[in-house]
């Protein structure tokens, strides 16, 4: 009888670089642990039927489109300049970066046409052709691996179409970011043709991812207040389905128990506090299945 028929899923991740600390922590909260040493690309998971080869960025989507892995975790920059066609099944929220068009800080920048007779240097040349061919800029677009932002500096090109986040690199190397042309973030990509039984473990997958982002960003919050400002607080807190109210030992109070998001926290927390609410406590939560 053949004892490995049991089906696998197999993931592509970066091996070393900004997107695969993020990968594998994503795996590791969702209980998907590699036995990873020794420079292995190749690793068995723990505890799940999903199998990760560890690879260069840039291999990832073909990877994924020729079916030698079933998925992907890789940069929306990076999949859109390969061009493969994949489903994209989510979005992640890490490794988010923007790619911008730079040109020397002191040039007068006068708007796209700038660049029209110019060379510039990126390592994302089908999407800069893109964006110049809507815009009708004829450039010319030079090709290079990496270390982008030095080029105009040494005599290279005139500007450049690069990774930007902070922005801290192009103003170490005098330059001043005049377009943004695509935002990015990590994306989880699948074969197109993935058979039934690998969707199933997807689906596996993607329940708990969505378990650990739900988490991430929200968060637990228990407040006091007296009986006679419930009803208002309850109306600023949705929580999950509506708050939590419990009376407290001490006589006309209430401690409330609900959920908040993230991006909303702040907000929230000055208008509890406006309404007499008193004790706020905030409590990461470890995961949450809505
Ligand atoms: N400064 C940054 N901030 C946020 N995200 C970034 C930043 N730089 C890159 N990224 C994202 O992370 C991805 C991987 O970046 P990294 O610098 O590790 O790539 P790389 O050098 O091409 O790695 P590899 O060796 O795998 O080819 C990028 O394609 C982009 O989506
Ligand atoms: O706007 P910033 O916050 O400065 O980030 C942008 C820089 O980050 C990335 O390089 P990284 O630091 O990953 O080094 P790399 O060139 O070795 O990939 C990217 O290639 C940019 O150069
Ligand atoms: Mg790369």
């Amino acid at each position: 009888m053949n004892m490995d028929t049991e089906t696998t899923l197999r993931i592509a991740l970066q091996k070393k670089g900004r997107l695969h600390d993020d990968s594998m922590g994503l795996m590791k909260e969702s209980g998907i642990k590699f036995n990873i040493g020794n420079g292995r690309l190749v690793a068995q998971s723990t505890g799940f039927p999903v199998e990760a080869l560890f690879l260069r960025d840039d291999d990832i989507p073909q990877t994924v489109f020729d079916g030698v892995a079933d998925m992907g975790v890789v940069g929306e920059n990076e999949y859109l300049e390969k061009g493969y066609e994949l489903d994209i099944v989510k979005r992640l929220g890490f490794s988010k970066c923007r790619l911008s068009l730079a040109i020397p800080k002191s040039e007068h920048y006068t708007g796209v046409g700038w660049f029209d007779g110019k060379k510039v240097a990126t390592s994302y040349p089908k999407i800069l052709k893109k964006f110049f061919d809507e815009k009708k800029i004829k450039a010319d677009i030079h090709e290079i691996a990496g270390s982008v932002e030095i080029a105009p500096g040494i005599g290279l090109a005139d500007a450049i179409f690069d990774i930007v986040s902070s922005g801290s690199t192009l103003v170490a190397n005098s330059l001043k970011e005049v377009a943004v042309v695509m935002k990015s973030e990590a994306l989880l990509v699948v074969n197109k043709n993935l058979e039934a039984d690998k969707k199933e473990i997807l689906n596996q997958m993607l329940f708990r991812f969505d378990a650990v982002q739900a988490s991430s960003s929200n968060k637990y919050v228990l407040l006091n207040a007296p009986n006679d400002k419930v009803k208002e607080i309850v109306s600023i807190l949705p929580g999950m389905k509506s708050p939590t109210v419990l009376p407290l030992a001490e006589e006309g109070w209430s401690s409330i128990h609900s959920v908040i998001q993230e991006d909303q926290f702040w907000d929230v927390i000055d208008q509890l506090k406006a309404n007499g609410a008193q004790g706020i406590l905030i409590i990461p939560i470890e995961k949450m299945i809505l």
